[in-house]
Order: structure tokens, then C-alpha cells, then sequence
């Protein structure tokens, strides 16, 4: 199917997307112009709307209303040439735990249609720069949360994606992991690819990325450079606060009873 009418510079463009659960409104009307080659942050406090928005961004969750174009390809209307472009690393993510990590990386690159040579030379640098090479031939099932994310993060690398999505990639990892996985992302996006991750850890995203979007109430309060949404505020997490309007609410004054001698 040909590309719908697309800047070349936006590799994802999400127009009107709603979601509702029953009467929970969680996803209230979305519109996003996500520019190419930059990291991206999506943040937002528990219950924003940020893992259903990426799900419907992903494919993995469909809309009530609204579209996602992926490098000009509708999510739902052409989803082969959206999925061979992109990459998802979900929160939660399940995995094929009785295979080793060799062999989940094997499996998930030959779905994708890569040789077989191609493959094993891509899983064996992966498996090295995430430091994964001595457990490789362990079963997914007995990885650690952190190992779990990198074996995650390679699959969804292995076939070198255009826009790669995390949801929370960072939680349950240790720093020295961290560096190493902040360390193929920036290579990743240094050649012009798109990272889209969400995240509550507001340093992260501010060190990270170039370009945030900030969610609340199923709503994007602001979006666009960091040093535009940052504004005036001396952090992103102030102007967060701000954004979200929870500021002063947080330093539970109401919690008189909490430590003190009232036992
Ligand atoms: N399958 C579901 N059924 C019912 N309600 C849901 C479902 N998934 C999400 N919700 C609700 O939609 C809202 C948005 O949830 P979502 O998980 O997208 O938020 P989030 O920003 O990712 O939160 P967190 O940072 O805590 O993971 C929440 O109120 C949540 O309870």
C-alpha cells in the first residue's frame, strides 16, 4: 500500500486516537507529530494514558477512534508494512520463556524473515554489547527483570527497525545496564532512527531526549523540543508538576498522623 501524504522528518503522526474502558475514559483524543531521528520521551503519572496510547501506536491495542501512520502506513489499515518498521519492547513484556536468549533471538529474527547467517551474526553482536553473551544459553525463564529487558530490548532491534517503542525501559535495571542500553540507543538514533520511550524517571528523560510529549488525564498537556516544554521551569519535573497540576498536593501535609510520636 503506497505511503498516505507524510513530512519525511515525522516518523509517527497519531491523529484523534480515543480509548474507553467501560466508563474510564483512559486516552482522550490524541494528536501527535513525532519528528524522525531523536529520542523521544513520553511522560506522564500513573494512569496518564501513556501504555494504551503506545499499544494503539503499536498496533497492540486497537482505537475507538482515530489513525497512527508509521512512515506514512496506517497501524490498522497496513499493518505488515507498519511492523516490519518498527520495534516494541511492552511493558510486561511476555516472552517465549523456554527458549535460552540465543534461541528467542533466533526464533524472532527468522519471523521477521532474515537469514539464517544474518541472524546469528546480528544476535551474537547483540548479545554481546548487552552483555548477555555468558547467558545466552540460559532459559529466558531464569533471566533477572533487567536481563529480561535486554533480551527484549535485542529482539526488538534484531531486524534494525525504524522507529523503536519502550515502554518503561529503564525500571528494574541496574546503572551499569542502563549505561549499556543508553549506549545502543544513542548509536541507534545517531543513524537516523526513531526511539519513542515513556517513563516516569523525569532525570532520565531529560538527559535523554531531545523532543518529550507530557500526558495527564488521557490528554497531551505539551509537547515538542524539550527546552520548549522545560520553558522557564529550573527541570522538566518542575515544569511537569506544573503541567499536571499537582503541585503542592504532593508533600502529604494531610498525613498528620504519619511519623511523630501519635502511635
Ligand atoms: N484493560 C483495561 N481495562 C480497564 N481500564 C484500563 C485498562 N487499561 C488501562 N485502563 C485504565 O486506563 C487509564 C490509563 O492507563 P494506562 O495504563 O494507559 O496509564 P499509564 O500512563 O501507562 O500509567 P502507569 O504509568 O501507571 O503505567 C487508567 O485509569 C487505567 O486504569
Amino acid at each position: 500500500m503506497e505511503a498516505v501524504g507524510q513530512s519525511a522528518r515525522t516518523a509517527v503522526r497519531v491523529e484523534g486516537l480515543w480509548k474507553r474502558f467501560g466508563e474510564q475514559v483512559a486516552v482522550a483524543g490524541v494528536d501527535l507529530e513525532i519528528p524522525a531521528g531523536r529520542f523521544i520521551g513520553l511522560v506522564g503519572p500513573n494512569g496518564a494514558g501513556k501504555t494504551t496510547t503506545l499499544s494503539m501506536v503499536t498496533g497492540l491495542l486497537r482505537p475507538d477512534t482515530g489513525r497512527v501512520l508509521i512512515g506514512g502506513h496506517d497501524v490498522w489499515q497496513d499493518p505488515a508494512a507498519v511492523k516490519a518498521r518498527i520495534g516494541v519492547l511492552p511493558e510486561g513484556l511476555r516472552m517465549f520463556e523456554r527458549l535460552s536468549g540465543r534461541e528467542l533471538l533466533a526464533y524472532t529474527g527468522r519471523l521477521r524473515g532474515l537469514p539464517g547467517e544474518e541472524v546469528d551474526k546480528r544476535a551474537t553482536q547483540l548479545l554481546d554489547v548487552l552483555d548477555l553473551a555468558g547467558s545466552q544459553h540460559k532459559l529466558v525463564i531464569d533471566y533477572s527483570t533487567g536481563m529480561r529487558k535486554k533480551i527484549g530490548l535485542a529482539a526488538a532491534l534484531l531486524h534494525n527497525p525504524e522507529v523503536l517503542f519502550l515502554d518503561e525501559p529503564f525500571e528494574g535495571v541496574d546503572p551499569v545496564s542502563a549505561q549499556t542500553i543508553r549506549g545502543v540507543l544513542e548509536r541507534y538514533t545517531a543513524s537516523g532512527a526513531t526511539v519513542v520511550f515513556s517513563s516516569h524517571v523525569m532525570e532520565l528523560v531529560e538527559s535523554l531526549c531531545s523532543w518529550v510529549a507530557v500526558m495527564a488525564g488521557g490528554r497531551i498537556r505539551a509537547h515538542g523540543p524539550l527546552a520548549d516544554v522545560r520553558g522557564d521551569a529550573a527541570t522538566l519535573q518542575d515544569a511537569f508538576l506544573e503541567l499536571v497540576g499537582v503541585r503542592g498536593a504532593a508533600d502529604g501535609d494531610s498525613l498528620d498522623w504519619l511519623g511523630g510520636g501519635a502511635r
